[in-house]
């Protein structure tokens, strides 16, 4: 049947990317499977181009999830993402809490760009805000559901099977979920930014992985643009020198790590 997997993900925390490599590298173990592009696009100069698959296309794309949704700074990247019936697979990895509208947002924006959707899947990673909430996630438990799915996948392309997935989702979508203070009014997070303290060695890490291209090459305590609270100059900093210290976001944090410690599993659509 000689398809080509190609693999497209943003994951500015790295959990994403784990999950995607493991499915991938299960499905090209198959000889009829090709390896085709890889599109990281956390960073913002990728975004910048458009891409297009063909037929014999698959397209294994993953994203975090953000207040139950797809992240909104993604949308207009995700829609400029064209497909000519080629097949898709949308994923998306939450933290622990619930990944709510997600993945029937993802696959309705695939199904929208000219893919047919053929399987789907929610994982769990360490949230970006927390290093205890969903601590070390995904796991090894949760990398072998990704290697059975990828069996799972090669099986249905190879029996061409069809067959209606019912991903989990609500049509008209449920609003961007919003944090909520101790007396149950919301909290706005969207305008704190990182601080720097004084054990920064001025690497500039932070400012090449930032996904939003924010931080100043030269004062990397300065913000030129938006913060999406990804995670990524606060858990990627060698010297943990940026941190948050907003009493709402933390309280935020700290709800999270309580409600949510049961362990959630992957959900798997195919
Ligand atoms: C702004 C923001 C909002 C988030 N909202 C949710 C959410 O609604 N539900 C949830 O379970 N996790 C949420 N998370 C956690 C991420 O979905 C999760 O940590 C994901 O594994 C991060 O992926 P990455 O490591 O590829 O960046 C949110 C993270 C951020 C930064």
């Amino acid at each position: 049947m000689l398809k080509k997997l190609n693999t497209m993900y943003f994951s500015a925390t790295g959990t994403t990317k784990k999950v995607l490599d493991e499915i991938a590298e299960k499905l090209l173990k198959n000889i009829d499977i090709l390896k085709g592009d890889t599109i990281d696009f956390t960073l913002p100069d990728i975004r910048k181009n458009s891409v297009l698959f063909s037929e014999n296309d698959i397209l294994l794309i993953g994203i975090p999830v953000y207040a139950g949704r797809v992240p909104n700074v993604l949308l207009k990247y995700l829609n400029s993402i064209k497909g000519k019936r080629s097949k898709a697979i949308p994923i998306v990895l939450y933290g622990n809490r619930n990944y709510d509208d997600a993945l029937i947002e993802l696959n309705d924006i695939l199904s929208n760009n000219g893919f047919d959707v053929i399987a789907a899947a929610s994982f769990i990673g360490e949230h970006s805000f927390s290093y205890t909430l969903a601590k070390n996630r995904p796991d090894a438990s949760d990398l072998s559901i990704a290697r059975n799915f990828g069996d799972e996948i090669y099986n249905k392309i190879k029996k061409n099977i069809d067959k209606d997935l019912n991903i989990k989702g609500l049509h008209p979508y449920r609003k961007y979920y919003i944090p909520k203070d101790e007396v149950g009014n919301p909290v706005d997070i969207r305008k704190i930014t990182p601080k720097t303290n004084n054990t920064c060695i001025d690497c500039k890490l932070c400012v090449e992985i930032c996904p939003m291209g924010s931080i100043d090459y030269e004062d990397v305590s300065i913000l030129n643009g938006i913060c999406i609270k990804c995670g990524a100059c606060i858990k990627r900093c060698p010297t943990n020198s940026k941190y948050f210290d907003d009493e709402g976001y933390l309280r935020h944090k700290r709800e999270l790590e309580y409600e949510f410690k049961g362990r959630k599993s992957p959900d798997i659509f195919i």
